[in-house]
Parts: structure tokens; C-alpha cells; sequence
């Protein structure tokens, strides 16, 4: 796609998964085996999460086109069918990448997508757009007791055949495994002080998304809980692996990349069953090149500072073996008249510190450089490779650049936020506007903040408007300041704040858009 674009949050969490600018969704899963917020014994947080997907899509209805992956799982937690706490303290990680542009319900799929590649697992083609349901769906989750009938009944009504079935619970149950404080019918005598909730994995490897639950039970080792446990009327497993006379758990267990190439277009479906009413995006892959808080702002000698990052991002050998500090980033820009010059270019500097991307690798380059007012900015271009041997790459972000305002701008370092310690804290935002293009029509904030959902862990996002006063001028004669207070909100702590400062001049609209919330005491 094209930058800037309404799921560039997304993408981030997507492609960096450690070190600088971390997305930040991988560190829940690393490694495979870790516990939730890395201190619950027992407790997989790769495999709650994926059961937490799965418990949310499966109030889908292939007759309604209602339910399907669209975070109403917040709404359904205290059913005996979502037992467990994984689902809150999964819902409650899950809460700090919800941003405008980052929907639960797209977070709880990309948090699969991530956990099931992180444990050896396929890659899921992700795509964006789900939207978040403001109430509970309906109560038709499969449970362990019920018969084949009624499992197979329910997996139909969500849009999956006998030997689909098969493949999504092995493909489930090849991570994690049963908790005896949940499951005290299935699992017996496994409550011990290192294990106290009681956790028998389902396979012998539960820290690997691989093949082990078919050939366990293929060949007669296995430990599922669910399979060969001591209750015959809770083994569904057994039930369903045989739905097809092993026909399907016999080709897993022959195959391993049979069963991940399966699964991946299992959990794929899976994760893109959504409410009949919602599109789904293009899937989104790392962009090759792509700005990373890229900010233009006033100094207080008048000039413009460009500042910020461009991510580089390669899944070749070559892009795996290069080295950031040798490699050549170049940014050139164009003024506001559109002009090119062989003076509008700076070099960005590799940052030290690495990232880690789980598709391929990525590189931060830093960028730090004087804009002349005057002239000002439209756009710009990045010329950059792998080594300083090789012609540079041109990248122009599909044609026209990358788009780069200089009209509405915020004053970082003049913004600020009420102490903590006083409650009900208000925001100040300062920007500068540009005032040689005529008279400003409208300018205001667009402010995005938590509320509370009755009945739900999980934070709603809404965004509200707040208009911006002339204050006076500023350090330059081009441009005028203006400022607004307004009350931040609550829970400012949860979700992903952000704000976009817009300029209204001559019937055309200007934007600094997802501008991260102000932290700066007042
Ligand atoms: C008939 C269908 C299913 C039944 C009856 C069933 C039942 C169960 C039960 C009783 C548990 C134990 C939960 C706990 O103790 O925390 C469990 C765990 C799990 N299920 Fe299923 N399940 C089914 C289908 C699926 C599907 C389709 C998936 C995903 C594709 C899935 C993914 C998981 C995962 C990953 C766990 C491990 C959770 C953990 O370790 O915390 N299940 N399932």
C-alpha cells in the first residue's frame, strides 16, 4: 500500500517484532513456551491467544452472517464455555496495540498470526479491517462434553466441513493444553506447586506448532487430555480426529509440512471470518521502505526540523548479511512548489541498536535535518542499498513520494499534560499553521481516547473534536500559533493514543496525522 495508510499501526506490530521500535506483540510469545506477562506458571500465552480466536470466531453463523472474529469475546467471558482467565489477560495485553486505526478484533488476529509463526508455525497472510462488536454473540462455542453430532453441527454453522474440523482442532490443539482448575472432568492428580493450575499439554511438544498431536495419536502415544483422558464422555478429540476414520490425522502424521501448509489456510479462514457487513483489507506485507515518526516541526530560530526514522525492511540473503552502518540512506525532498534541488537531501544514520522482523530483516536509519521555511516541503524519495558497492534503489512510495506536509505542524516541546498527580488531566496541545496561503478556515484536533465498555475487559476508542484557538505568532513570520486544552480522558494508560492536528486553508485540508499522545508535564 501506499504510505501513509489507515493500517500502518498494524503494520508495524507486523513486521517488527524486537529490538528498536519494537511493535511490541511478539515479546507476549517469546519464546513459544512463555507464560502471560511472563510470570504465570502453567500458562502458554501463544496458546491462550490462540484459543481466544478461536472462541471468538465460533459465534460465527454461515446463516446470519453475524459473529465471526470481531472481539465480542470481550462480552462473553464469564460463559462456562470462555472458562478460564486466558481470555482477560490476553484481552488485556491485546489492549495496548488498539488504536483509531487498530481494532481488537484485528490485533487478536494478527496476535495469532504472529504467535503461530514465532512457534514454528506457517505464515498466515494478514489482512486488516475487522471491526469490534459492542455486545456478546451468541453461546455456540463447542464444548468437550457434547457429542460428534453436535460438534460437527457447530463447526458447519461456522462455515466448516468434517475434515476441516479435523485439521482446525488438531491444528489448535498442537500447542497448549488442558488446565485441571478449568477442566477438573478431564484432567485429574496434575495440580503440583510448579504447576498450579494443573496444565497436561495436549502433545510432546506443546512449545512447538508442529505435527505431534497426529503422530502421538497415530501411533498410539498420545497424552491429549482431551483424546485419552480418564472421562470418556469429555474426549472430543478422540471423537473428531476419528470423525473421517483417521484418514486426515494419518496424512498429518506422515507429514509434517502437510500439516503446517494445512494449518495455515485453516487458521487463515479462521481468522477471516468476520460479520457478513465487514471488508476485509488487501493482505498486508512489510513495506520495503516506510517512515517511522517522521515529524516536521518549528525550532525556535524559524526553521523547519525533519525529523524521525526510515525503516528498511528485506527478506533476501542480502538483506539478511548487510550491515545497517555500511548501508547508504538517502532522503531527498521536494519544496512546497513541488521543485527538486540538488541541496534538498540528507543522509540518514543507521540507529545501533537492531530490530528483529520474524519475516525477513529490518533496519532503522535516522534522520535529523534543517528545512528552510521558506521553501518548505511537499514530499520525498529515498535512495538507498544493501552496501555501498551496488546502484541505489529508488523508492518513491508507488509513484508521487511520500507525502510530507509543512502547512499544520505540533509544537512537542511547547505541549503538555497536567501532573498525575491532579486528577481529571488536561491536555495542551500547541501547533503552528501556516499563514501565507490565505485565511484558515477551520483548524482543530482530532483527539483519540479510551472509554470504558460495560461488560467488556477491553477498551472502546473514540475520537473527539476539538477546535484550535489563534494564539498569536510565532518563531517565524510563516507561520501563527495556536493552542487547545481539553480533558484527556480516561484510561490513558490502555490502547494506543494518538491525534491528528488539522488545517483547513482555501477549501483544502492539511494533516500531521497520528501524532502520539502528549506525556510532558505541564
Ligand atoms: C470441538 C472443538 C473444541 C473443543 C471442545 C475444545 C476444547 C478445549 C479445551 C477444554 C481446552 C482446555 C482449555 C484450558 O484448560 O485452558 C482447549 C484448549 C485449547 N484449544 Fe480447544 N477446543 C476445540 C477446538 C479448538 C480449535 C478449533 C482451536 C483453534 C484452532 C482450539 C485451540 C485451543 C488451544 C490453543 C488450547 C490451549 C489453551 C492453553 O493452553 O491455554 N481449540 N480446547
Amino acid at each position: 500500500y501506499i504510505w501513509p495508510g489507515p493500517y500502518d499501526l498494524l503494520e508495524d506490530a507486523y513486521t517488527v517484532s524486537g529490538g528498536f521500535a519494537d511493535g511490541g506483540i511478539v515479546a507476549g510469545v517469546q519464546p513459544c513456551s512463555v507464560s502471560p506477562f511472563g510470570f504465570l506458571p502453567g500458562r502458554q500465552a501463544a496458546a491462550e491467544w490462540l484459543r481466544v480466536a478461536y472462541h471468538d470466531m465460533a459465534t460465527y453463523s454461515t446463516e446470519t452472517g453475524l459473529g465471526g472474529l470481531d472481539a465480542s469475546i470481550g462480552f462473553e467471558t464469564d460463559r462456562a464455555q470462555n472458562i478460564g482467565t486466558a481470555m482477560n489477560t490476553s484481552l488485556l495485553f491485546f489492549g495496548a496495540f488498539q488504536s483509531k486505526t487498530s481494532s481488537m478484533a484485528d490485533v487478536i488476529a494478527l496476535s495469532v498470526i504472529l504467535a503461530v509463526k514465532n512457534c514454528g508455525g506457517p505464515s498466515i497472510p494478514f489482512r486488516a479491517g475487522r471491526i469490534d462488536a459492542e455486545t456478546s454473540g451468541p453461546e455456540t462455542v463447542p464444548e468437550p462434553q457434547q457429542d460428534l453430532a453436535s460438534h460437527t453441527a457447530s463447526f458447519a454453522l461456522q462455515g466448516f466441513n468434517v475434515t476441516e474440523m479435523i485439521g482446525l482442532v488438531a491444528c489448535g490443539h498442537t500447542i497448549g493444553g488442558v488446565h485441571q482448575v478449568d477442566f477438573p472432568e478431564t484432567v485429574q492428580n496434575a495440580i503440583t506447586p510448579p504447576n498450579p493450575e494443573g496444565m497436561v499439554h495436549f502433545d510432546n511438544s506443546f512449545d512447538s506448532f508442529d505435527n505431534h498431536i497426529a503422530t502421538q495419536w497415530i501411533d498410539g502415544t498420545s497424552t491429549d487430555p482431551l483424546a485419552v483422558g480418564f472421562n470418556g464422555t469429555t474426549n472430543s478429540d478422540a471423537r473428531i480426529f476419528a470423525a473421517d476414520g483417521n484418514a486426515t490425522m494419518r496424512a498429518f502424521a506422515r507429514d509434517n509440512e502437510y500439516f503446517t501448509s494445512q494449518c495455515g489456510g485453516l487458521l487463515e479462514r479462521m481468522l477471516n471470518t468476520v460479520p457478513s457487513t465487514v471488508q476485509l483489507s488487501e493482505v498486508i506485507e512489510p513495506l520495503p521502505v516506510k517512515p517511522h515518526q517522521l515529524m516536521l516541526s518549528l525550532s525556535s530560530n524559524g526553521s523547519l526540523v525533519m525529523s524521525g526514522y526510515i525503516r528498511i525492511f528485506g527478506d533476501s540473503d542480502e538483506a539478511a548479511s548487510a550491515n545497517a552502518a555500511a548501508m547508504l540512506v538517502k532522503l531527498s525532498w521536494k519544496d512546497r512548489n513541488d521543485q527538486s534541488n540538488t541541496s534538498y537531501f540528507t543522509s540518514a544514520v543507521a540507529v545501533s541498536e537492531p530490530s528483529s522482523s520474524l519475516w525477513g530483516s529490518v533496519r532503522f536509519f535516522q534522520i535529523n535535518s534543517l528545512i528552510d521555511a521558506q521553501s518548505g516541503i511537499s514530499s520525498f524519495v529515498i535512495d538507498w542499498a544493501f552496501n555501498n558497492q551496488e546502484t541505489l534503489t529508488h523508492s518513491d512510495n508507488g509513484g508521487s513520494g511520500f507525502p510530507f506536509q509543512d502547512v499544520a505542524l505540533l509544537q512537542a516541546d511547547k505541549s503538555c499534560i497536567t501532573p498525575s498527580s491532579r486528577p481529571n488531566p488536561t491536555t495542551t496541545v500547541f501547533a503552528v499553521i501556516r499563514m501565507d496561503m490565505g485565511p484558515v478556515s477551520s483548524a482543530y484536533i482530532d483527539y483519540t481516547s479510551n472509554v470504558i465498555q460495560q461488560g467488556s475487559i477491553a477498551v472502546k476508542q473514540v475520537t473527539s473534536r476539538f477546535p484550535l484557538a489563534h494564539v498569536g505568532n510565532s518563531s517565524s513570520p510563516l507561520y501563527d500559533t495556536y493552542n487547545v486544552s481539553f480533558p484527556t480522558g480516561e484510561n490513558t494508560n490502555i490502547g494506543v493514543i494518538t491525534f491528528d492536528i488539522v488545517a483547513v486553508i482555501a477549501g483544502k485540508t492539511y494533516a500531521s496525522l497520528n501524532n502520539p499522545a502528549i506525556i510532558t508535564e505541564c
